[in-house]
């Protein structure tokens, strides 16, 4: 039995891996789970899934969920703030972890699984932005394995035979002998197609119109802006050990190759299905055994019977060129490229900056914080901290 934490609970991927957790009793269950404010939506989960552990992130929601729990009739500890969803994460509460907190406040809890050695089923891509050396070295040294949930990267691990040997050990020598490079697909977004001018006013409720994914608002934005393409590249250099050179960028607006692996034999793999993450998260808990993911088959004619790709426009939607300097750029940078998006995104849906302006706002922060060597975790977190404190301060220049 694997007893799964499930952190990000009440969000997009919370549920559907709370999804793909109830159709397989037998074999998994959901011991913790763990949100950051919604205290409604997490007593709700724990009615149904009973885990022995909630978690709320706002210790000022602590009584709230004590109370609620009991009032409930649940067995259900209630622990409340960050120290105490690591010692979860890392104590003998679960084996296997869902790290699905939006953003980098899910860097903290996703290290503590990395460096307990559990399973670790990666959604949450900007703690490899913000530290993915030293998050895949915790990993690689603490025997845990990573599973990568993004649909890209888990398509990718699906075509790497060498990843799935030792998912993080791709710096041995000959890990990836005989890998040309990675073609990562993006959908292009709700704007895919207009010019850079046909932007200026897109709205949030446009921007988070996700055409082939039901997601949540942060990810659905940076879809919109192709920051989530520039954060998938950063994603899949350290999960993969490839450098950014070797990794290509097409728009497939079906959303039905989730991505391609080029071999030097001429070969190239690709992993297809349905736009439903809850494929990705069955990849994740059965490893190396497929299970019932709730998804059906790839039907390609009733699909419309084509797959098109194209190459991104990157006059239109800065924000993936960015991504790929950050990345050349090294130590801090990444850090710097998405603490200022976080902002510049969280920004955007509070209407204080308009679309046109996550980009810009990102580039300034760049711009400003020179990238310096990234030698801890320190220097990282404060890099991050001095980005988010540049980049807020910069919003009015661009309201
Ligand atoms: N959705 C998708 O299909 C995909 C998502 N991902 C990645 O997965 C992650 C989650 O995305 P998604 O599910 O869409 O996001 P959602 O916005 O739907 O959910 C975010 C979750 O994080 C919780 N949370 C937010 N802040 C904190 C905090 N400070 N401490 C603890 N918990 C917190 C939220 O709790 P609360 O409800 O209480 O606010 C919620 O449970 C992101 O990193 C995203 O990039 C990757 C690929 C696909
Ligand atoms: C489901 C998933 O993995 C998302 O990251 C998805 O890729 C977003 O779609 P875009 O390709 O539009 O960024
Ligand atoms: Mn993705």
């Amino acid at each position: 039995m694997r007893e799964v934490a499930v952190l990000g609970a009440t969000g997009s991927i919370g549920a559907s891996a709370l999804d793909v957790i109830a159709r397989h009793p037998e074999r998994l269950r959901a011991s913790v789970l763990a949100a950051g404010r919604n205290v409604e939506a997490l007593l709700g989960l724990c009615r149904v899934h009973r885990p022995r552990h909630a978690v709320i992130a706002d210790a000022s929601l602590f009584a709230a969920l004590r109370d609620g729990l009991r009032d409930a009739g649940l067995a259900t500890h209630a622990h409340s703030g960050d120290e105490a969803l690591e010692a979860l994460v890392a104590g003998d509460a679960c084996d296997t972890v869902v790290a699905a907190i939006v953003g980098a406040a899910g860097l903290p809890s996703t290290l503590a699984a990395a460096r307990a050695g559990k399973r670790l089923l990666l959604a949450n891509k900007e703690s490899l932005v913000l530290a993915g050396e030293l998050l895949m070295r915790a990993a690689h040294a603490a025997g845990a394995t990573i599973v990568p949930i993004d649909s890209e990267h888990n398509a990718i691990f699906q075509c790497l035979p060498t990843a799935q040997e030792k998912p993080g050990a791709h710096w041995s020598p000959d890990a990836h002998a005989g890998l040309q490079r990675i073609v990562l697909t993006a959908s292009g977004g709700p704007f895919r197609g207009r010019r850079r001018d046909e932007l200026a006013q897109v709205t949030p409720e446009q921007a988070v119109a996700h055409p082939k994914w039901s997601m949540g608002p942060k990810i659905s934005v940076d879809s919109a802006t192709l920051m989530n393409k520039g954060l998938e590249v950063i994603e899949a250099h350290h999960l993969f050990g490839v450098p950014g050179t070797r990794i290509e960028v097409l728009v497939h607006p079906q959303s039905l190759v989730h991505s391609l692996v080029e071999f030097v034999d001429g070969s190239t793999l690709a992993q297809l299905g349905l736009p439903d993450m809850r494929t990705a998260l069955a990849v994740g808990f059965g490893w190396p055994e497929r299970i019932a993911s709730g998804v059906a088959g790839l039907d390609l004619v009733a699909q419309g019977g084509r797959l098109d790709f194209e190459p991104p426009d990157l006059e239109a939607f800065p924000c993936l060129r960015l991504a790929f300097e950050a990345l050349a750029a090294a130590g801090t940078a990444p850090a710097v490229l998405n603490a200022a998006n976080e902002v510049a995104v969280s920004a955007f849906l509070q209407r204080r900056i308009g679309f046109l302006a996550i980009p810009a706002l990102v580039e300034a922060t760049l711009a400003a914080l020179p990238a310096i060597p990234a030698t801890s975790l320190q220097v990282l977190l404060e890099a991050d901290a001095q980005a988010r404190r540049h980049a807020e301060a910069a919003i009015e220049d661009f309201s």
